[in-house]
């Protein structure tokens, strides 16, 4: 059964303007989803009006009753986990289990902000003058442009309008077009918790309006997550226009088998990291490195994991893979592929469309399934290497000693995350000092991000500060230093 979209604008669901719009399930895409009619270009200003008035309200509005909106927005969110999770495995193609998982990160994640009343809201500084304290006060940055991705459709969008909400800034959404009924979703929790109207506006409508909002002169912030070539863009955008941006873009994240690792642990955690979510995690292991002496001996038990890893309809619980977001997204994974062979990459597992077994020529057929797939690579030129392509492909190389698995782990102009697997504390410190990634795993796999902690890429993987925790305040409140004396001589 296809759900009915509508945007949220003032407080208000409505019909958009704009032309149609539905979203697929990627396992079966004759399946419609959820339909409507997307934003027209008049909603864009019409929300962001709506968020302008109320952003005064909004930001006077006590912490702690900001706060109250958001645990209720959690309780409605985690009371619809099951539902919600199977719509979103539906809609994008992550398997249930995982979509009921990220229903819940994002109950977590609201809930954590929604008690942020309860921490600090500024700092207090000595004076070198008698009878002076120095307050670093924080206030909101006023209207905040949200721009989401796909592959987190509602745990990605919870980090960043939880924040955004709690420390009193107002909102205009603009969700990835292919996953519009988990936004809608996000979005009635809000408003069923209480949400003054025009706190939050969500628009659905495509990219080329997320980039009417960007332009647009009545925003005071922009926060984005998604692809390197457009957060880039919009970074420059806002520099222009001398708006603050917070972008988090792609990642080329490697997992690092020292000879000394547990080596059951790690093939576990690294099918984790790579094939969860079908890859299409920015945290995911696209590169492996394993040190010389243990590789084929890795290799082989990695394998045997590939062997039984089920891949099919992400709605059934038996199945731990289902496809990738669209059949452009497969295309393109595929033509990488490609392309890494004829650079001379080896196939160690997978390789190609995942068209086979039970689902063959079945219901699945026309799936945007590709099959886990492994690659070797003896240098860093290859494609399979350097590229990010966003699906389930591993590339591999050896390295005959731990400084240069670490330098190969570095050999991305991204550093998002990674992983080491070592038992070793000396080679653990060194992997801590020598990895330049915004997110380390020691021996558990490159994604996973706790909501208390900061979240975000070191070189080009990501712009401005970081997401989640306390870091978000640097991003989505600006200070106000306070030189406080009495007023008698
Ligand atoms: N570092 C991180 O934390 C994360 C990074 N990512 C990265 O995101 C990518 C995958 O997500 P994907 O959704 O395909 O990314 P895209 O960059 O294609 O899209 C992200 C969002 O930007 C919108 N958009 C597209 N064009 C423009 C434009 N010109 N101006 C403003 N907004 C625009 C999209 O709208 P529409 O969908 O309508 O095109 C969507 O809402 C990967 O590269 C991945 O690494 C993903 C998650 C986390
Ligand atoms: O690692 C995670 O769980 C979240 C990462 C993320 O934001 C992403 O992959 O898009």
């Amino acid at each position: 059964m296809s759900v009915q979209l509508q945007q949220y604008i003032a407080g208000d669901w409505v019909e958009g303007d704009g032309g149609l719009v539905t979203s697929t399930n990627p396992a079966r895409p004759d399946e419609v989803v959820a339909s409507g009619r997307q934003a027209g270009a008049a909603e864009v200003d019409r929300a962001v009006d709506a968020a302008r008035r109320a952003a005064r309200g909004w930001a006077r509005t006590p912490a702690h009753e900001r706060g109250a909106v958001l645990l209720a927005a959690a309780a409605h969110v985690e009371a619809n986990a099951q539902a919600w999770g199977l719509e979103l495995a539906r809609e994008e193609g992550k398997t249930a289990a995982e979509g009921t998982g990220e229903v819940l990160r994002a109950a977590q994640i609201l809930r954590y902000y929604g008690n942020e009343g309860d921490r600090t809201a500024g700092e207090v500084f000595s004076s070198p003058r008698r009878g002076e304290r120095i307050l670093v006060t924080r206030k909101p940055l006023g209207v905040v442009g949200v721009i989401t991705p796909f592959n987190f459709p509602i745990a990605i969008p919870a980090w960043k309008i939880a924040p955004a909400l709690a420390y009193g800034n107002t909102v205009v959404w603009k969700p990835a077009s292919v996953v519009p009924l988990l936004a809608m979703r996000l979005a009635q929790a809000l408003d069923a918790a209480g949400l003054p109207d025009g706190v939050l506006n969500l628009l659905i409508g495509p990219g080329s309006m997320g980039n009417e909002l960007v332009e647009h002169p009545d925003l005071d912030g922009i926060t984005f997550t998604g692809s390197t070539g457009v957060g880039r863009r919009l970074a420059a955008q806002g520099a222009a226009r001398g708006v603050p941006v917070q972008a988090e873009m792609g990642g080329k994240n490697a997992a690092v088998v020292l000879a000394d690792a547990d080596l059951d642990l790690a093939a576990e955690q690294l099918m984790f990291g790579a094939f969860r979510s079908t890859g299409q995690k920015c945290t995911a292991t696209s590169r492996l490195i394993v040190e010389d002496t243990v590789a084929d001996e890795f290799l082989e038990r990695l394998r045997a994991r590939l062997d039984s890893w089920a891949v099919g309809d992400p709605t059934d619980p038996a199945i731990q893979m289902g496809p990738v977001i669209d059949a452009a997204a497969r295309k393109s994974i595929l033509a990488g592929i490609e392309t890494s062979l004829r650079q001379g990459a080896r196939v160690v597992a997978g390789g190609g469309a995942a068209g086979t077994g039970a689902y063959d020529g079945g219901p699945l057929a026309e799936g945007a399934f590709v099959a886990p797939t492994v690659l070797e690579v003896a240098d860093g030129a290859n494609a399979c290497w350097r590229e990010e392509f966003f699906g389930p492909v591993l590339t591999l190389r050896r390295a005959s000693s731990a400084e240069e698995a670490f330098g190969l782990a570095n050999d991305s102009e991204f550093g998002l995350s990674a992983a080491v697997f070592t038992q070793d504390l000396t080679r653990t410190l060194e992997a801590v000092d020598e990895l330049d990634v915004g997110i380390l795993h020691i021996n558990s796999e490159s994604a996973g991000a706790d909501p208390h902690v900061p979240f975000g890429g070191a070189k080009k993987s990501g712009y401005g500060p970081k997401e989640q925790g306390a870091a978000a305040k640097e991003f989505f409140t600006h200070t106000t230093t306070v030189y406080l004396r009495g007023g008698a001589a």
